[in-house]
């Protein structure tokens, strides 16, 4: 596996990892539905900026240094917390001995299970790092709300993802919504790219000028909210695409036999979305002696 990963990390130093992040996840998501749903964008967003290695989940240790949380494109990321409290679930019982980094894949898996998805063997062996991120690097990072195809091709085939893959990682917006404020330049500013007339008319109705508050309006990914199922594709090919590349996909040559594969027939989906997973959830990863364990996943002291 990528960078020194193996399926085993655990097994001598904490063999209860797995079954300590499901349960805890599992609580916290009975009294918050939406928690599997912003686990899956936090940990796409941890590894997009700097790799896999729980940088997104450091808080600012002065008000002068802002860390990549600052990032615009990071505006909407919940749960971070959750982390946090997952950490302290698995030090009790392993201390010193478990990445963040990992509790984060691991609990990123389990959200995609718990919500109807397909359960993903993940390598474990990850370490944190030992420095923050900046909100510059996160800005470039970080795709924008309106990116278009060919960029978020280029940016999953940097990960080694096929065009196959590529599709199905984006079927991770079957779970969550999007808050208007992401909405706000494809539905008002000069044309971004061409939206269904009916549904145009829907979004503007649910994002009126003057919504765009951080947390205020949102509106769902696909119908099924809560569920990981194939319905983000259903919806796409029906032009009912949220985010510009929900809506281009379909219509591209490139993309759309996926697409529709993958809207006929979930499993087919599901093994796709399970290799792109493995190669997000694996991307620039720190392994052996580089990075840090640490104790609380908030402060890198
Ligand atoms: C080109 C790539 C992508 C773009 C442009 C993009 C953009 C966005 C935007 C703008 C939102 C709305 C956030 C909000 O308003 O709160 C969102 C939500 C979400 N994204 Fe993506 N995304 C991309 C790829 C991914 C990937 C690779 C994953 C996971 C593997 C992912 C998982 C999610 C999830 C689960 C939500 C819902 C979050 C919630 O409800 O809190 N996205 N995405
Ligand atoms: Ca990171
Ligand atoms: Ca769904």
């Amino acid at each position: 596996y990528a960078g020194g990963l193996s399926l085993n990390f655990y097994e001598q130093s904490c063999p209860q990892v797995e079954y300590i992040v499901r349960t805890s996840l599992r609580s916290i998501s009975l009294t918050d539905p939406t928690t599997p749903a912003a686990i899956l964008r936090l940990l796409f967003h941890d590894c997009q900026v700097q790799g896999c290695d729980a940088s997104i989940l450091l808080d600012p240790e002065s008000d002068i240094f802002q860390t990549e949380m600052a990032s615009g494109k990071n505006l909407g990321i919940r749960k971070r917390e959750t982390i946090n409290t997952i950490k302290t679930a698995v030090e009790a019982l392993c201390p010193q001995q478990v990445s963040c980094a990992d509790i984060l894949v691991l609990a990123a898996r389990e959200a995609i299970a718990m919500s109807g998805g397909p359960m993903i063997v993940v390598p474990l062996g990850r370490r944190d790092s030992s420095s923050p991120s900046n909100f510059r690097q996160a800005d470039a990072s970080l795709p924008g709300p309106n990116i278009g195809l060919d960029a978020t091709l280029q940016l999953f085939a940097k990960k080694g993802m096929t065009v196959a893959e590529s599709v199905a990682i984006l079927g991770a917006h079957t779970l969550g919504v999007t808050h208007c404020f992401n909405l706000e330049s494809r539905l008002y500013k000069p044309e971004v790219d061409k939206i269904d007339p009916q549904f145009e008319i829907f979004l503007k109705m649910s994002c009126p000028l003057g919504s765009f508050t951080p947390n205020s309006s949102f509106i769902v990914n696909d119908p099924t909210t809560l569920s990981f199922d194939n319905q983000y594709f259903v919806n796409s090919i029906n032009g009912l695409g949220v985010l510009r590349i929900d809506a281009e996909m379909p219509l591209d040559p490139r993309t759309a036999p996926f697409i529709q594969t993958f809207a006929d027939d979930q499993e087919v989906f599901f093994e796709a979305f399970s290799s792109a997973f493995a190669k997000l959830s694996s991307s620039n990863v720190l392994t052996g002696n580089q990075g840090v364990i640490r104790t609380y996943c908030n402060r890198l002291y």
